[in-house]
């Protein structure tokens, strides 16, 4: 007879089946319950806004200049509900450097992803963050952006998980660049003939203010004639106290210019670029393309009784515009005590050399797991060269093709398969050998065309970004080139035009990801992509007006695998047509931030119900086998199930066969009997 009091209280199996569940169930619980969805609703429209004490109009958000900041952890799902209020131009919204993995048709981008938002009109976006980074938002529908249409995008770690790198506090800087003539007119002027390119800017702007036409040290001088500023373009200080660290985050959106950013007597640590750790490196100054964006550790380790400079100049076009002046301002000193060290200087608009050699400087940090496949299966060669249609209209086109987009947005054309929406031939995958980068094209005039390069899934793309001559002699500009749905691996930079001899000059070792890359004049840039985020994806120059002027191409990318898109981004040209479900904007409702609790509930109800489920599961099976005449062992829990210590003790046997029962055992006596062995 077995001992009941010394059989475990529960069977091992079950017990180890209810400690998985339980830590599994919690595991699972405690995931979805720190993820979060993050709303805003987002209502756009031209409003009066002095940027840069001049007043102009810009595009605003909830009627704020730039627009309000996201913030979001890992993993959370954000929504936005834009609302577009302009009155005669349509509008999107792109999340710049968010890879929308599963959700292509969010990218934003008007003929691309999506039909344009109509005015009156609304579309909502709900994307993961599933990367931490530095990024920003920005309009990506004709000039938009340049007329204001931009706010910060930062995603941090999950809750409870540290960066690999500390810091005390941290400021974050949207940096823009601002001209007093309106998106139209900058518009127009690029269209006609001959073209009226947009000049420089009137001012750099930092979170959205600025000072037009007030040098240095004037600005922070409230008494000053020529620096008279309001509360919407008011010196930027950046309050910080003595021997902490910052973590200073810095992202350009600017229209057209390369910038400088730099803070006096203070060194910096570069330690993140496009929302991908990098190899720490020291510098004074750091570089920032249109796109591009960085994280840097500054400590406030100087003279605590002094304040000081931090500029932000222009690089790699001829500056007409004055850098940006910026107060460090130490805590407790006061902003009216001006530095007594002089500005940092922004490095010479055209020394490349220097440019080169911060940009070489940026490489994957040593924890970065994810290296470069070793080799590629597909080359694509882009030589941007700056042209004429018809001999007239100045135009950029990537192998001699101007992009011009078409009106069906290129995500449900080629979901539907609406060929005649689009250049059904693909652009060229090379230009000709012989091409001479360092002469104005000999040929100048140039078509426009809408076609697409398209990828299988999983295909390891490698581009070769080859710069060139402009119209003008010895001319060759900066163009930051971004890509959308993707990080890739900058594997080298180089001088002319690529050949395979720079073949091993390529870093396959510890290159970095980015999402935002620079071509330097008559050079070459050599990226690498893997092919496996269905979608259409626009790879295009960052500079808003060369990308109007058509610098860019599509990739299309096993768009087959693309599940569901809203309809009411497909509510414009072809695809309104073809599409059977009827397109009525329909606003979801708003959902709050995240459901935190509900969320936890559900799966702590869920739990329970699964583990209940398993153990009445199992007790039936137990009682099926006690009917059939099995017998079974150990049954220390019993009692648990209604059992007498008696009818327990009765039941104890060696074995579950029913087969090696003995005759007495499987004929119980009546009074032996189990009530609950009896049939009915
Ligand atoms: O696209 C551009 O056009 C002008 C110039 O090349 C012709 O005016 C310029 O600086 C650009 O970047």
């Amino acid at each position: 007879m077995a001992k009941v009091a010394n059989q475990p209280l529960f069977p091992l199996p079950f017990l180890v089946f209810f400690v998985l569940s339980i830590i599994f169930g919690f595991g699972i619980t405690l995931s979805k319950a720190v993820s979060q969805t993050r709303y805003y609703k987002f209502e756009v429209d031209y409003m009066f806004w002095s940027p840069d004490c001049v007043e102009n109009i810009v595009l605003g958000i909830n009627g704020t200049f730039p627009g309000p900041p996201i913030r979001a952890n890992v993993n959370d799902t954000v929504v936005v509900e834009v609302i577009n209020n302009l009155s005669t131009e349509g509008v999107v919204i792109h999340w710049h450097g968010i890879l929308q993995r599963g959700t292509p048709w969010a990218d934003g981008t008007a003929s691309i992803s999506q039909c344009p938002i109509n005015p009156g009109e609304n579309f909502t976006y709900e994307f993961k963050v599933d990367k931490p980074g530095t990024y920003f938002y920005h309009g990506h529908f004709g000039m938009q952006r340049a007329a204001g249409l931009y706010g910060s995008l930062i995603v941090d770690l999950e809750e409870g998980k540290k960066e690999p790198f500390q810091y005390d506090e941290e400021i974050n800087l949207l940096l823009s660049d601002w001209w007093h003539t309106s998106i139209q007119e900058q518009e127009v002027g690029l269209k006609s003939n001959p073209m009226r390119w947009i000049g420089e800017p009137q001012t750099i702007l930092i979170n959205g203010t600025g000072q037009f036409n007030c040098t240095s040290l004037d600005k922070y001088n409230t008494s000053s004639e020529h620096c008279e500023w309001k509360d919407q373009c008011a010196p930027f200080v950046l309050k910080v106290e003595p021997n902490k660290t910052y973590r200073i985050r810095i992202a350009s959106t600017t229209s057209l210019s390369a910038l400088n950013f730099g803070i006096a007597n203070h060194t910096m640590l570069v330690v993140e670029a496009d929302g991908n750790y990098v190899d720490p490196f020291e510098t004074s100054d750091i570089d920032i393309y249109s796109g591009e964006s960085y994280s840097v550790l500054v400590t406030t380790n100087q003279a605590t009784t002094q304040n000081y400079w931090a500029s932000i100049g222009v690089r790699g076009r001829k500056p007409k515009t004055s850098p940006a002046l910026l107060l460090f301002n130490y805590l407790p000193n006061s902003v009216a005590k001006l530095p007594i060290s002089p500005p940092p200087e922004t490095p010479k608009w055209d020394d490349y050399d220097r440019s080169k050699s911060f940009t070489n400087r940026v490489l994957a940090s040593a924890m970065n797991t994810t290296k470069p496949p070793p080799i590629f299966t597909r080359r694509i060669s882009l030589l941007n060269t700056q042209n004429r249609i018809n001999g007239k209209f100045t135009k950029w086109a990537i192998n001699n093709i101007s992009l011009t987009l078409p009106s069906t947005p290129y995500l449900g054309a080629i979901k539907f398969g609406l060929n005649s929406t689009f250049n059904q031939t693909p652009p060229p995958e090379t230009f000709p050998k012989n091409y001479n980068i360092k002469i104005p094209p000999p040929n100048p005039n140039t078509n426009t065309g809408n076609g697409v390069y398209r990828f299988r899934s999983g295909e390891i793309v490698d581009v070769i970004l080859q710069n060139a001559n402009a119209l003008t002699n010895n001319t060759s500009e900066i163009h930051p080139w971004h890509l959308h749905g993707h990080d890739f691996w900058v594997l080298g930079f180089g001088e002319g035009k690529f050949s395979t001899a720079d073949e091993t000059k390529l870093n396959l070792q510890n290159p970095p990801l980015k999402n935002t890359v620079v071509i330097f004049p008559f050079g070459w840039t050599a990226i690498r992509f893997v092919a496996d985020n269905p979608g259409v994806w626009i790879f295009h120059c960052h500079i808003e007006p060369h990308l109007d002027m058509g610098m860019g191409v599509i990739f299309a990318e096993a768009v087959e695998r693309v599940r569901e898109i809203p309809p009411y981004a497909l509510a414009c040209g072809r695809t309104a047509t073809h599409n059977v479900v009827p397109i009525i904007p329909q606003p979801k409702p708003p959902r709050g931030p995240g459901p935190v609790i509900p969320y936890f509930m559900l799966w702590v109800i869920g739990l329970v119900i699964i583990v209940c489920g398993i153990g009445l599961f199992g007790v039936c099976l137990y009682r099926i086998g006690l009917r059939r005449g099995y017998t079974f062992n150990n049954l220390s829990w019993r009692p648990y199930l209604g059992l007498s210590d008696s009818q327990s003790n009765q039941i104890e046997f060696s074995d579950l066969s029913r087969s090696n029962l003995t005759q007495e055992e499987s004929n119980p006596t009546q009074e032996e009997s189990n009530p609950i062995l009896e049939e009915p």
